[in-house]
């Protein structure tokens, strides 16, 4: 296809039925969580999260975002209890976010939409692979951090400081030693309901889980976001900002709460 997904008015969320019919299913993400419509569940436990930094290998511009990827050929890094059953290992984490500080988040809390939405993919070890996995109804849990304005966030720069090495679209860059657990809220209560992966292909294979606390950028920082390009080097340069799907319909799921 000539023109691939994206996030502009020819190609964008509203555009990605056409080719994934996917987007118009039962279980799409992201949505807007209603706290008071949450229910809260005694069942379900304290995340656990064990990341080796030594696992962290590059980050990179793919277009769409930039992720940083990690080794996922043992269980280095993984994510275990919360809502889900068996280990997941940690693939990739990614973010979204908008060109004002108005947008940028994907899933809102009662409507609020954040400037930055941090997302750190997870897939079940159930399967061989990511790939396998992402099939799969239960394949993979993906936890999101809420980003919020306010002081500046010491762990975000050394994310930052690597985006001048990425700006254009297919750009990477070594990323090593690097430990996503401090990029995480302080409190780790959360919101879970089963969705889809945001992007195409949409696939509804995600187990979401949803920290209500967020963590802080500041203004400049953002900035540095809004700085990278959707677009590759020989291309008309076409800011990296919006790359957020709206809340689709919650349809018949319910949204369960880890805390009172
Ligand atoms: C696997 C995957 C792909 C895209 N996005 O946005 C996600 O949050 C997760
Ligand atoms: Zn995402």
């Amino acid at each position: 296809m000539s023109n691939g997904w994206g996030y502009a008015d020819h190609n964008g969320p509203e555009k990605w039925c056409e080719n994934f019919p996917i987007a118009n299913g039962p279980r799409q993400s992201p949505i807007d969580i209603q706290p008071s419509g949450a229910s809260y569940d005694e069942s379900l436990k304290p995340l656990k999260l064990q990341y080796d930094p030594s696992t962290s290998l590059d980050i990179l511009n793919n277009g769409h975002s930039f992720q940083v990827t990690f080794a996922d050929d043992d269980d280095s890094s993984t994510l275990t209890e919360g809502p889900i059953s068996g280990k997941y290992r940690l693939k990739q984490f990614h973010f979204h976010w908008g060109a004002s500080d108005d947008k940028g988040s994907e899933h809102t809390v009662d409507g609020k939409c954040y400037p930055a939405e941090l997302h750190l993919v997870h897939w079940n070890t159930e399967y061989p692979s990511f790939g396998e996995a992402a099939s799969k109804p239960d394949g993979l849990a993906v936890v999101g951090v809420f980003l919020e304005i306010g002081a500046d966030n010491p762990n975000l720069q050394k994310l930052l400081d690597a985006m001048d090495a990425i700006k254009c679209k297919g750009t990477q860059t070594s990323f090593t030693n690097f430990d996503p657990t401090v990029l995480l809220p302080e409190s780790l209560d959360y919101w879970t309901y089963l969705g889809s992966l945001t992007t195409p292909p949409l696939l509804e294979s995600v187990s979401w889980i949803v920290c209500k606390q967020s963590i802080s950028v500041s203004l400049e920082q953002m900035k540095k976001f809004r700085s990278l390009l959707f677009t590759a080097e020989d291309e008309e340069a076409c800011c990296m900002v919006n790359n957020y799907r709206p809340p689709q319909p919650l349809k018949d799921r319910e949204v369960r709460a880890s805390f009172k």
